[in-house]
Formats: structure tokens, C-alpha cells, sequence
């Protein structure tokens, strides 16, 4: 099953409830690929031990790993801690999480601006570039199991919205606007008319 994203009804007040629009708006793997958001289904009952993970991991340098239980019995300052994960940031690296239990969801921006709410369920690992605005909700299920990837020694650090200067920011914007992707796809024979 892939994993499911959609565009969030942003007049639904509840954050751990799906928030679809209505009718539901769903966005595609490409689209999300478009954003720089990358994800993959692995089997989170063998993560000790699994191959995908470790071939993921070597190509992309993630040798930094723990384990973070988002439920209040698990996690020090929860209601804080949870209050600071909804709270929309960029950071000056990739966020690279990994859902071994439970669920929950990650918003990001799309180029228009609007919220799109991917949802995490056992055994999705995403990668969210550096400089994407992004929050995390738990889900009604209210118990999330993540295994935090970095390159390197992990640097945690929110920058709340606005950060338009940024230079993480600045370098995602510049990546990852439609201009950019226009140009990269534009043949060389049609620009030069
Ligand atoms: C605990 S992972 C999700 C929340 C988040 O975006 C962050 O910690 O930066
Ligand atoms: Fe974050």
C-alpha cells in the first residue's frame, strides 16, 4: 500500500483528524517527488536486521539513528514537545523520520502555498528536504514510534515560520519553484527560440 497524502480542509479545527477536503483532494507520489519529499515502505518488524534499510541509509550517509516515542508516558515535556512539532518550521538539513509504530501525519507546503498531509503508518520512512515548511500531528491513534535518521552528528533545531531569508529556505525555494523544474525539463533546442 503506498503511502496516502491529501490536501487538508484548513477550516477543520481538529488537527489529529484527517481534515479531507470535501470532496477529497489526493496528491500523487510524483507531486510529492516534485516538493523534494521522498518515501519508502520497509518492514519495520526487521529493522534490526533489515537489508532496504541499510542500503537506504549507506547511499544516502544516514549513519546517525535513534528511536523517539511520541505518547505522553514515553516522552519528557510531551504536551510541549508536541505543541512545538505542529508549530510551522524549516530546518537547515533534511528531516529523515521513519514510522516503526503507531501513526501520524506530516503537513507540508506545497509551491501554492497549501497544506499537504502525509500519512504515516508502520514501516513509511520519509525524507523532508531541508527548507520545506513542515509540522507533525498524531493521528486519533495518539502514538507515534519514529526512528530519526541524520548525516552526521543530528542538529534538531526548529526555525519557525517566516524564515523567507533563510538560506536553507532560500536554496529550497530556488530548487524547487516551477521555474526551475520548467527549465530543467525545457530541451536546449526550444529555449534557444
Ligand atoms: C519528532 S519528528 C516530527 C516533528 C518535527 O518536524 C521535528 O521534530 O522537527
Ligand atoms: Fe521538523
Amino acid at each position: 500500500m503506498a503511502i496516502e497524502a491529501w490536501y487538508i480542509d484548513e477550516s477543520a479545527a481538529d488537527k489529529n483528524l484527517p481534515r479531507h477536503r470535501n470532496p477529497p483532494e489526493f496528491v500523487s507520489m510524483s507531486k510529492l517527488l516534485e516538493l523534494g519529499v521522498l518515501n519508502w515502505r520497509l518492514n519495520p518488524k526487521i529493522y534490526e536486521n533489515d537489508e532496504d534499510l541499510r542500503n537506504i541509509r549507506e547511499s544516502r550517509g544516514y549513519n546517525y539513528m535513534d528511536i523517539l516515542n511520541i505518547c505522553p508516558e514515553k516522552l519528557e515535556n510531551y504536551e510541549e514537545k508536541v505543541k512545538n512539532f505542529y508549530t510551522e518550521h524549516i530546518h537547515d538539513n533534511e528531516e529523515i523520520r521513519y514510522c516503526l509504530e503507531g501513526s501520524g501525519y506530516f503537513d507540508v507546503r506545497d509551491k501554492d502555498d497549501r497544506w499537504i498531509r502525509i500519512w504515516i503508518r508502520e514501516g513509511d520512512m520519509i525524507v523532508l528536504p531541508a527548507g520545506i515548511y513542515h509540522r507533525l500531528a498524531l493521528d486519533t491513534g495518539n502514538y507515534l514510534q519514529l526512528m530519526r535518521l541524520f548525516i552526521g552528528e543530528p542538529v534538531w533545531t526548529p526555525f519557525n515560520r517566516p524564515q523567507e531569508e533563510h538560506p536553507a529556505r532560500k536554496a529550497y525555494v530556488q530548487n524547487f519553484t516551477e521555474e526551475t523544474q520548467e527549465s530543467i525539463r525545457m530541451p536546449a533546442a526550444l529555449e534557444a527560440h
